[in-house]
């Protein structure tokens, strides 16, 4: 693929899926018109947080042509990602975008040795024509993790920690050379003691190999640690976007600060506190008119159960509230 501006583009993608019977059904919109971009030449740690149900997966698995959009467009490195249709397309897009998932024991059989894995994956994107030439490739992919070949061959995935696992599942990703990654909840089955360390390989990765990653999380302990831009998203909407330390320092959604409040201050013995559950409102939220939080909102207005507030940039950050629009 070419050189482009842009590594990615997400332009008005909207995702709606249809919930319940045929008669009684109703539309839920998991993803409304989000967009963002993702600069070629500037490799990024990109956050997507938000609490459970927010559309952060569904926006993950858009980008990673998983799911068929309802509307918008996907561009990455110039190409509409959207329209992908053969084959050969799509193997040079999953190329050069590969997923992290959150379980690293539901990725690997755990009747198979792990390194097949890692030869399959060098063989079928035709990174070495046979198998008798990986081990270099394989080697190199597991160093750039910390591990080795020596370390991982003939091993089972039982025989591993989770967070080794994690980390043969990166060298994976690694294997096709790729310049984004997309790591859904990556650190969220892995034991707390080794969390740090597989954030720390993301950050290692952007820094040495030019990696950009887009990292999805309910934990905003981490994305503070590793972003260098996040997204907050509401049920399906991004309501705040910018430079991490500017969002998480000083949130101006009422929702960016209700998350925040709702995280412990970083103590190392708290940090890692997971979910942030608000379940039962979430089908009234997503059919709400009007911005998705008007039912917990400290600061709601008349205005806000109208109409959908639009995109207001307040100092280089994107604020979606009517508290912010000009007067
Ligand atoms: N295939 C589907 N059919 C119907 N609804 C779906 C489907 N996939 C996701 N949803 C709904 O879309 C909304 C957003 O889900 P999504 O998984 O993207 O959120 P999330 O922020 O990733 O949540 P979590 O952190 O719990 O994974 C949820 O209400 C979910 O139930």
């Amino acid at each position: 693929m070419e050189n482009h501006e842009k590594l990615l583009a997400v332009k008005g993608i909207t995702k709606e899926f249809h919930i319940g019977g045929v008669f009684t059904g109703a539309t839920l919109t998991a993803v409304h018109e989000a967009h963002f971009d993702m600069e070629a030449d500037k490799p990024e740690i990109f956050t997507l947080a938000g609490e459970s149900g927010s559309g952060k997966s569904t926006l993950a698995r858009l980008i990673l042509h998983d799911l068929e959009p309802t509307q918008g467009s996907i561009v990455y490195e110039g190409h509409d990602v959207t329209t992908i249709k053969r084959r050969k397309e799509l193997m040079q897009f999953m190329q050069k975008v590969q997923p992290i998932f959150q379980n690293p024991f539901e990725a690997f059989n755990p009747l198979k040795k792990v390194d097949r894995y890692l030869y399959a994956t060098a063989m079928n994107f035709g990174v070495v024509k046979s198998r008798k030439n990986a081990d270099e490739v394989v080697d190199n992919a597991l160093k750039s993790v910390g591990l080795s070949l020596q370390e991982v061959r003939g091993r089972y995935p039982h025989e591993l920690s989770g967070g080794q696992l994690q980390r043969i599942a990166v060298a994976r990703a690694l294997i096709s050379q790729p310049r984004l990654l997309i790591a859904d909840e990556p650190v969220s089955m892995v034991d707390a003691s080794l969390r740090m360390s597989i954030v720390n390989l993301f950050k290692d990765l952007k820094d040495t190999h030019g990696v950009s990653v887009i990292y999805i999380t309910h934990d905003l302990a981490t994305a503070y640690y590793i972003s260098d831009r996040i997204a907050i998203m509401l049920r399906g909407n991004i309501v705040e976007m910018g430079h991490v330390e500017q969002v998480l320092s000083e949130p101006l959604h009422p929702y960016t600060k209700l998350l925040k409040e709702s995280v412990p201050e970083p103590t190392t013995k708290e940090r890692w506190r997971e979910k942030i559950q608000f379940s039962t409102f979430e089908v009234k939220e997503f059919a709400r008119v009007g911005c998705k939080f008007t039912g917990r909102c400290p600061c709601v207005m008349d205005i806000c159960h109208k109409e959908d507030p639009k995109d207001y940039v307040v100092d280089g950050r994107m604020v979606k509230c009517y508290l912010y629009a000009e007067k």
